[in-house]
């Protein structure tokens, strides 16, 4: 299933008629920019082209007042005097005698895309709209925004289509309030926000815009805030908080669609956030929102002001909803003192709302976050000063790399009596691997009847990884007859000379001592086995006391541990290794891959045992990038052994920086 992209040069017809500095940065072109951009890139020949719709009365009275609606209803015929008289009831927004026919548009593009989305004409897309939404209230427009597209598009999804859970990740830098007006009692529809709010002092300068925010009566806990202290926020930061707040919460929320928000003046560059994240940084943002309810995914544009870096956000966003591979995103810092402050005190307000946050540690204790707060106000002076020095810096960041789709997508090793499932290349050319590989490999200990097909099967794996590397193939899965033979064998022999760095995921219980110490390979290996001792940095043993089969606990491991590692490790291989009765099940196996693919340019290599070959279907499915089926177990947590992973996170998190999610009381 395709990609939708919803655009119309006719809501680029309408712009600021007065002076007014305060939304002088929301101008038509950031909308012909963007578009222009999919053009010049070939993504929009890539997507299915859905045209916007007027979003009817009924449908924007699903959010707004009928005295509100029929306010902007007189908006297209007043004078230029009637039009600056109507706008100042309102806060840093403007209205243009076309704008409210652009804003129907811009809201019933949002509709449009839940119905291709909720009806499977299309898996995903993005809908590329002017006025925005997210700020505008049941009666009020405000920051840019007239009808709130996303909530009207959520209340729809639920009464047209039937959702009963909606997920809306807002990633703009701004809050939108009005989306959080609009769902805080309600349990069906969860908000996530981050946005900039220096501890208050940023627009809309709203309390209610705090971590503590989190819903009112049966919403209590529906509502997630993260509000950035400072500016100058990074990737490292993002992701932090996707993986330690948004997506445990989102994956237990179990939603059956997901919106964004996808605002990008959260990207390096923009006037109004001024953060440093790249647009790269919005592919795996993206990317990790994929495999909720099914990959039904609607990406609807908020804000976003610096052209250049627009442009490119929305073409990472666009490419990653096609399933491209992902960029590699270099040298992640750690997350920054301010942001471990706002991920310990929203994991400590939201643990008692989600039971996969149960073991987050308490907010920091009042004197660390008294010191910091004290520390932001000497920052505040010495900032003020630097305030213009900063704002006349042009910032400068590399253009995204190229993400170059390989010529086969999957491949598959497989003894000859094995079928090969659909859309898999099955690989039977082995290149010659010479005689000093081949004795190391007839070294191993295989069997003198497998020996044959033992070198047959690790040269066609030699090559596999070779094709990988020069990017002729994405990823791949072998049936092995001997897993914990072939994981030594690629391990030692073949990935080390190939990839620089590779992470080996293991799945299930088996003795995987190789030296690990000099970095060439991280193991992390998730089973029921409680390994006592830990084996030096790059072993990292994860047990789970009821076993693979417990999804919770799993999906803790995955987010809590395997993904913040993996990033920071940020691999050129990932081998995904399945050991015989793991436990795990089909659905966990298919969002582990489904997730993996983040790494390594999409480069995954799955090792099974041959009598495993009844997952080969899920296995095969999720290689294939369809999105995983979601974890119905989730809905209903059994009580989870999480404080062993908690525990397990706070002691690696000296070794690993992208482990911490709270400051460190030492400073
Ligand atoms: C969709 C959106 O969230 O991007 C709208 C942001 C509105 C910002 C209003 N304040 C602007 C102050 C200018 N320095
Ligand atoms: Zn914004």
């Amino acid at each position: 299933m395709g990609t939708a992209l919803i655009y119309d040069e006719e809501m680029t017809k309408y712009k600021l008629l007065w002076v007014d500095p305060a939304c002088k940065i929301e101008v038509p072109e950031r909308l012909s920019v963007s578009y222009e951009a999919l053009v010049r890139t070939g993504l929009s020949d890539r997507c299915v082209s859905v045209p916007p719709r007027e979003a009817s009365d009924a449908e924007i009275l699903l959010v707004h007042s009928e005295e509100y609606l029929e306010g902007v209803k007189k908006t297209p015929h007043m004078t230029l005097e009637d039009l600056k008289e109507f706008t100042l009831q309102y806060g840093d927004v403007y209205f243009h005698p076309n704008i409210y026919h652009c804003a129907k548009l811009a809201a019933g593009s949002a509709l449009q895309l839940v119905d291709s989305v909720m009806t499977g004409k299309v898996r995903n897309g993005m809908a590329l709209v002017r006025p925005p939404g997210h700020h505008s209230m049941r009666s009020a427009a405000s920051g840019f925004c007239v009808f709130n597209n996303v909530a009207i598009a959520a209340r729809y999804a639920k009464q047209k289509h039937g959702a009963e859970r909606v997920l809306i990740v807002d990633w703009d830098i701004h809050h939108g309030q009005g989306v959080q007006y609009c769902f805080e009692d309600d349990p069906s529809v969860l908000y996530f926000s981050w946005h900039r709010y220096e501890r208050q002092k940023f627009w809309p300068n709203l309390r209610e815009s705090d971590y503590d925010s989190v819903g009112k009566g049966s919403g209590a806990g529906f509502n997630v805030n993260v509000p950035w202290n400072e500016v100058g926020m990074e990737n490292s930061d993002y992701l932090s908080v996707f993986c330690h707040v948004l997506l445990p919460v989102a994956y237990e929320f179990c939603p059956d669609l997901v919106l964004v928000c996808a605002g990008f003046d959260s990207a390096i560059g923009d006037p109004e956030g001024e953060m440093c994240a790249t647009p790269d940084i919005f592919a795996h943002l993206t990317h990790l929102l994929m495999n909720l309810a099914g990959g039904k995914l609607c990406a609807v544009l908020e804000g976003g002001y610096n052209l250049t870096s627009l442009a490119q956000s929305v073409c990472q966003t666009v490419q990653t909803l096609l399933g491209d591979p992902l960029p590699q995103l270099a040298n992640l810092r750690s997350p920054c003192e301010s942001a471990l402050e706002s991920l310990q005190c929203v994991r400590s307000v939201q643990r008692r709302y989600w039971s996969i946050l149960k073991h987050a540690a308490d907010s920091a204790t009042t004197d660390v976050s008294n010191k910091r707060i004290k520390l932001a106000k000497a920052e505040e002076e010495k900032a003020e000063t630097a305030e213009d020095e900063r704002s006349q810096e042009e910032k400068v960041w590399p253009e995204p790399a190229e993400r170059l789709r390989p010529p086969v997508c999957s491949a598959s090793v497989l003894p000859d009596d094995a079928a090969c499932p659909d859309g898999l290349k099955r690989l039977v050319s082995s290149k010659d691997l010479g005689p000093l590989l081949v004795s190391r490999i007839r070294n191993r200990s295989m069997e003198d009847a497998g020996d044959a097909d033992g070198v047959a099967t690790f040269s066609r794996l030699y090559t596999l990884i070779e094709k990988m590397r020069t990017n002729e193939i994405g990823n791949g899965v072998a049936l092995v007859p001997d897993v914990a033979a072939a994981v030594e064998c690629v391990v030692q022999d073949l990935g080390s000379d190939l990839v620089s760095r590779v992470l080996v995921v293991c799945v299930g219980k088996e003795e995987l001592n190789y030296a690990t110490a000099d970095g060439k390979m991280l193991v992390v290996q998730i089973s029921g086995e409680d390994k006592e001792e830990q084996k030096g940095k790059y072993y990292i043993p994860v047990c789970l006391k009821k076993g693979c089969g417990d999804t919770v606990g799993f999906i803790q491991a995955v987010f809590g541990l395997l993904l913040p590692l993996g990033y920071e490790y940020d691999p050129g291989l990932v081998l995904l290794v399945r050991m015989p009765g793991s436990g795990v099940g089909d659905c966990m196996w298919q969002q582990l891959i489904g997730l993996l693919k983040g790494f390594a340019k999409g480069h995954t290599l799955v090792l099974m045992q041959t009598n495993d070959g009844a997952c080969m279907g899920p296995t095969a499915s999720a290689l294939l990038g369809h999105p995983a089926p979601p974890l119905q177990e989730l809905l209903t947590p059994l009580p989870d052994d999480g404080g062993a992973l908690e525990r397990m996170r706070e002691r690696l998190q000296a070794d690993w920086k992208m482990l911490q999610t709270t400051v460190s009381s030492g400073n």
